[in-house]
């Protein structure tokens, strides 16, 4: 993530996800802590391919033994864009679908091996599939965007129109 934090308050564009202390690529949630919260961990990259060690922690089961799904579709968010991030760090995920094939264990390691299908312009288009013993247990494919320039000041200043009023509820797009 990007040095300053104070930079995001005047610029918010200025925001980057890099290398943190320890050379983990990081989300703004756990940059802080320089340790992924989800579980993920970089074993090896290539150019256009990334191999990454996942380990479900147990506060993420959704049953007894087995993730929570939203735990796999947030790794595969994380693993689908940071495939991505060594390339452009300023990217957004379009689009997310994931496959449930079987149960994933909690407090396992399994494999994770995602890599960039085509990349024109703005456009990344990136799959993944998460394996224990080599047995495919979930796979995903996202559409990735590289931000616009003023994509985070966009936002803010949308929300801001929103913002409670005396006169009610806005409903302007
Ligand atoms: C190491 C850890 C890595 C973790 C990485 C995590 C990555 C993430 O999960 S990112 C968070 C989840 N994704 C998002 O929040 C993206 C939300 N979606 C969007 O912002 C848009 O739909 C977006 C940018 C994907 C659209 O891209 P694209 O299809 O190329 O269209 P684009 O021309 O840019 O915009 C289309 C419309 O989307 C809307 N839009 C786009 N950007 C914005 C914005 N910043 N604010 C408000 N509306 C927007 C507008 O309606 C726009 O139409 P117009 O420009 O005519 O008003």
């Amino acid at each position: 993530m990007a040095e300053d934090p104070g930079a995001f308050a005047e610029d918010p564009d200025a925001f980057t996800i890099e290398p943190s202390p320890s050379g983990r690529l990081l989300c703004g949630g756990c940059a802080p802590h320089d340790v992924c919260r989800l579980g993920v961990e970089i074993a090896e990259a290539r150019d256009d391919a990334v191999r990454f060690e996942v380990v479900c922690p147990p506060f993420w089961h959704g049953g007894p033994g087995v993730a929570h799904g939203g735990w796999t579709a947030a790794v595969f968010d994380d693993a689908l864009n940071i495939v991505a991030l060594r390339i452009e760090p300023r990217l957004v995920t379009k689009s997310l679908a994931v496959r449930y094939l079987r149960p994933v264990p909690v407090g396992r390691p399994m494999d994770l091996l995602a890599r960039i299908e085509r990349h024109s312009g703005r456009r990344w288009e990136v799959s993944a599939e998460m394996t224990l013993t080599g047995t495919p247990l979930a796979t995903a494919r996202a559409e990735l965007r590289t931000r616009r320039p003023h994509h985070f000041a966009r936002h803010e200043a949308w929300l801001a129109r929103r913002s409670p009023s005396p006169n009610g509820p806005h409903a302007e797009s």
